[in-house]
């Protein structure tokens, strides 16, 4: 539905584009002409994945931990000599894992908020730094989860997301004397490689919240990916510091307890 030359001439950066969403995204971006750097902390995939997206366009990757500063740095040089310019960046990397709260250990909090809240952060500043604010143009598109009325059985990543959208409509209004635009797209349940990390019980809990669903079903990696690309397209050059639900109604919708009545029976 988007002309084919929708992103000709731009460059972006999808973090966690070796799977799942990021893939997607990657791919969408790429048909439309962009070119796509992706990075990881898997150095396999993340080349297997360039390797299958390069069918698509020019894509290149390196692997990053977007927790630890200096190698993000490293990934901008990459771009600066790849690209020379940077003009999207999709926040995608990140995840969790479930348990009750009461149960989350310092290294286990940490590492949920260290990956999708600072790392989010991290890579932002740096892009910015790095290309957005020299080039007076930028857009970031941040993919959060739906925690609008907390995330019970995963608080960890409810609190993560909940930073990075406040952190959303912070950057935009700092950043939009750069024109830079920043935007969060929460996705509710998508089929993607990320939900195959789940074990039982989770996974049976998976059926119950497409029951659940208005919609009576599950979304897809394509109708994320879609999303993105309206919000990092200039459709959207009105719309920033906004989040945008792509969760067939989940956040006004259903009981947000499962999870945790699961694994207290
Ligand atoms: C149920 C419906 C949900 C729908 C909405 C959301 C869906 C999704 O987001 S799907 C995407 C899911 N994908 C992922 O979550 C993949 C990425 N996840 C990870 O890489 C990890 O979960 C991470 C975010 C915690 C980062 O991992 P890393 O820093 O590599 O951490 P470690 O694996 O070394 O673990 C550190 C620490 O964290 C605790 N921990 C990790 N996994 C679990 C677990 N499954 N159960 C309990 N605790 C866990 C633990 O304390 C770990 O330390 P050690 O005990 O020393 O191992
Ligand atoms: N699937 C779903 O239902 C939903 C997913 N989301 C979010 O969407 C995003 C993509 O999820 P999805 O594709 O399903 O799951 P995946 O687990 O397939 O994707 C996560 C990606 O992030 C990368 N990643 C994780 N931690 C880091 C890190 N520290 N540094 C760099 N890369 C990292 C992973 O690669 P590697 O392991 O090699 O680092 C992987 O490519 C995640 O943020 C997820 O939480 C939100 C709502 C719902």
């Amino acid at each position: 539905m988007y002309v084919p030359d929708l992103f000709a001439g731009k460059t972006a950066l999808v973090t966690g584009g070796r799977s799942g969403i990021g893939y997607g995204i990657a791919e969408a971006l790429l048909k439309l002409g962009a070119r796509v750097c992706i990075c990881a902390r898997k150095p396999e995939p993340l080349a297997a994945a360039a390797a299958a997206l390069a069918k698509h366009g020019t894509c290149v990757a390196r692997p990053c931990d977007i927790r630890n500063s200096e190698e993000v740095e490293a990934l901008a040089d990459l771009i600066q000599t790849e690209f020379g310019r940077l003009d999207i960046l999709v926040n995608n990397a990140g995840g969790q894992f479930p348990g009750l709260a009461r149960q989350l250990t310092d290294k286990g909090w940490n590492a949920v908020i260290n990956t999708n809240l600072n790392g989010t952060f991290y890579v932002s500043r740096i892009m910015a730094e790095r290309f957005f604010i020299p080039q007076q143009e930028g857009n970031i598109v941040n993919i959060i989860v739906n925690m609008l009325r907390g995330f019970p059985g995963m608080a960890h990543t409810g609190a993560a997301r909940a930073g990075v959208e406040n952190l959303t409509k912070s950057l935009a209004q700092e950043w939009a004397r750069y024109h830079v635009r920043v935007n969060s797209v929460a996705p509710g349940t998508i089929i993607s490689s990320g939900l195959e990390t789940y074990a039982e019980p989770v996974k049976a809990l998976l059926d119950r919240m497409k029951q659940d669903n208005l919609m009576q079903r599950h979304g897809t990696v394509e109708e994320v990916a879609n999303a993105v690309l309206f919000l990092a397209s200039p459709l959207a050059s009105y719309t920033s510091g906004t989040t945008l639900y792509v969760d067939g109604m989940d956040h006004l919708h259903g009981n947000r307890m499962r999870m945790v009545d699961m694994f207290r029976k």
